[in-house]
C-alpha cells in the first residue's frame, strides 16, 4: 500500500545478486527496487507499483555490467591492528601477541594516533565493502569511543568493542585491573550509547581465556546480561592455545565450557575461529545460538589451523566470515571469500570425499551468514522488503579493475577496485563525500 509505507526515495533497475536462507545465490535480473525514506528496502522487487507516484525518469538504471549485491559483514577485524597489517606474519599465535600485537596496541593510549588509524580502518574496510564491521579496538576507553564516533561519521554499521583483559605476562603495561576493566567497560557502554549513534552499538569483548581471569570473566557476563549486549571473543584458534586453556581452567570441560560456565555463550555471542573445536562444542554453539567468525587468511597466516566450515554448518552453527587484520593480512572481505574457498579445497585435497564450498554458499556466509552470526538478520543481509538497504554496486568492468572481459555477460571474479559505490541503510559512503 503506497499510501501507508515511507514514500520512495530511489528507485534502481537491473540486476540484484543475494541470498536467501533457502537459496545460497539469487540473481534478478532487470529488476526494480524502491528504497524508502528510511534507507529501507520499500517494496518486493519486480513488484514495484506504477501507481506509487515514481516516473521512470527518476529510475537509477544499472549499466550492463553492473549489479547490486548486499554489503559484506566483517565478523571480526581488529582496528588498531591495521597499522601493522600486511607484516609481522612469521610467529605463531601466541609470540605474535607477546611479539608485535600487545606493544602496538599499546599505543591506542595516545587519541591522535589512534584517530589517524582508525579512519584509515574504517575508509578502508568501506571502500573494501564492508557495510558491517565487529571491531575489537583496545583497552583504552577513550580510544574505543573515538573509534565508535568515526564508524558514525563515516555511516558503517559497527559493533565496537572495547578489550578487556587483566592478564597479561609478557608486556606487562598493557592490562588493566580486574575492576578496571569492568568500570570503563560499564563506562564505555554508557558513554558510546548516550551517543545515541544509530548504526554503532558496543560489544562486551574479553580479549579471550588466557587474556582474563575468571573473576573478570564472570563480571563481564554479568554485564554483557544485565545490558542485553553482543558479546565477542577469540576460541580454539590453536592447538598450543587450547593446552594452555585446559591448564589455567582445570575444572572445565572445554575451552568452549569456560565461556559457558561464565555466562559468555549466548545468541549474541559472535566467538572468532573455533578451528580446534569438537562436535560437543559444536552442540554447545547449537544449543546457546552463539555464533562462530571464520577468519581463514589468518588461520592461515599464523599457521593456526583449518576450521571444518563444513562440519559447523552441519552442526547447525551459525557462520559468518572476518578479516582478523592483522592476524590476517588483508582489510578485504573479498580475500576473505577467497581464503575461505582455498581452505575448503585444501580440506578436499586432504580427504576427496570431503564436501567442498560452492562458490555460491560462500558469498552468502559474506553477506547474509554474517548478518545471522551477529544477530542483525532482522534487518540486515539480503534485499528483503523492510531491511535496511545495505549494498555494494558492483561494476565489472570498471575501467581500473583487475578484469578484462572477453565474452560478455561472463561470469568473473572481481575485487575490490570493482565495487564502484557503498550504501549502508540507503545512504551512499561511497565515494566519499
Ligand atoms: N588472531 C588473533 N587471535 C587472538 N587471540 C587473542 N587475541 C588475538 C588477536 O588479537 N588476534
Ligand atoms: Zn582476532
Amino acid at each position: 500500500m503506497c499510501g501507508s509505507s515511507p514514500a520512495i526515495a530511489h528507485v534502481y533497475r537491473g540486476t540484484f545478486v543475494h541470498s536467501t536462507p533457502h537459496t545460497a545465490l539469487q540473481i534478478l535480473e532487470d529488476a526494480l527496487l524502491g528504497v524508502d525514506t528510511e534507507g529501507k528496502v520499500s517494496e518486493e522487487l519486480n513488484k514495484l507499483s506504477q501507481s506509487c507516484g515514481f516516473s521512470p525518469s527518476e529510475v537509477i538504471q544499472l549499466a550492463q555490467h553492473e549489479f547490486f549485491m548486499p554489503g559484506m559483514v566483517d565478523t571480526h577485524i581488529h582496528a588498531p591492528q591495521y597499522s601493522y597489517a600486511g607484516t609481522a606474519l612469521d610467529l605463531p599465535l601466541l609470540q605474535w601477541l607477546n611479539t608485535y600485537t600487545f606493544p602496538v596496541e599499546s599505543r591506542f593510549k595516545d587519541l591522535e594516533f589512534a584517530r589517524s588509524v582508525y579512519t584509515q580502518v574504517v575508509k578502508r574496510t568501506l571502500r573494501n565493502g564492508t557495510t558491517t564491521a565487529c571491531y575489537f579496538a583496545t583497552i583504552h576507553t577513550d580510544a574505543s569511543l573515538l573509534l565508535g564516533k568515526i564508524t558514525n561519521d563515516f555511516g558503517q554499521r559497527a559493533l565496537v568493542g572495547k578489550v578487556c583483559m587483566d592478564i597479561n605476562n609478557a608486556v606487562k603495561h598493557y592490562k588493566e585491573t580486574s575492576e578496571e576493566s569492568q568500570e570503563e567497560t560499564c563506562r564505555f557502554i554508557a558513554e558510546l550509547l548516550k551517543k545515541k549513534y544509530p548504526l554503532v552499538k558496543p560489544v562486551v569483548t574479553p580479549r579471550f581465556a588466557l587474556s582474563c581471569s575468571a573473576d573478570l570473566l564472570e563480571q563481564l557476563g554479568a554485564i554483557a546480561k544485565n545490558n542485553n549486549l553482543h558479546i565477542q571473543s577469540h576460541i580454539s584458534e590453536t592447538i598450543e592455545e587450547v593446552n594452555v586453556v585446559k591448564k589455567l581452567f582445570p575444572d572445565s570441560e572445554s575451552y568452549t565450557d569456560v565461556y559457558l560456565k561464565h555466562n559468555l555463550l549466548t545468541d549474541k555471542t559472535v566467538m572468532a575461529h573455533g578451528c580446534h573445536l569438537t562436535d560437543e562444542e559444536l552442540a554447545l554453539f547449537r544449543e546457546t545460538g552463539a555464533s562462530l567468525s571464520h577468519c581463514p587468511n589468518s588461520n592461515i597466516s599464523l599457521c593456526s589451523g583449518m576450521l571444518n566450515v563444513r562440519n559447523v554448518l552441519n552442526h547447525k552453527v551459525k557462520l559468518g566470515l572476518g578479516t582478523d587484520v592483522a592476524g590476517g593480512y588483508s582489510a578485504s572481505m573479498l580475500d576473505a571469500v577467497r581464503r575461505t574457498l582455498d581452505t575448503s579445497k585444501v580440506l578436499t585435497i586432504q580427504e576427496p570425499d570431503y564436501c567442498t564450498l560452492s562458490f555460491e554458499e560462500v558469498f552468502r556466509l559474506a553477506t547474509l551468514g554474517g548478518s545471522q552470526a551477529l544477530s542483525m538478520d532482522d534487518h540486515t543481509g539480503n534485499f528483503e522488503v523492510g531491511k535496511d538497504f545495505d549494498a555494494l554496486r558492483v561494476n565489472v568492468a570498471a575501467p581500473e579493475g583487475p578484469i578484462d572481459l572477453v565474452q560478455v555477460d561472463e561470469p568473473k571474479v572481481c575485487d575490490d577496485r570493482n565495487i564502484v559505490e557503498v550504501y549502508v541503510a540507503g545512504r551512499k559512503v561511497v565515494p566519499f563525500e
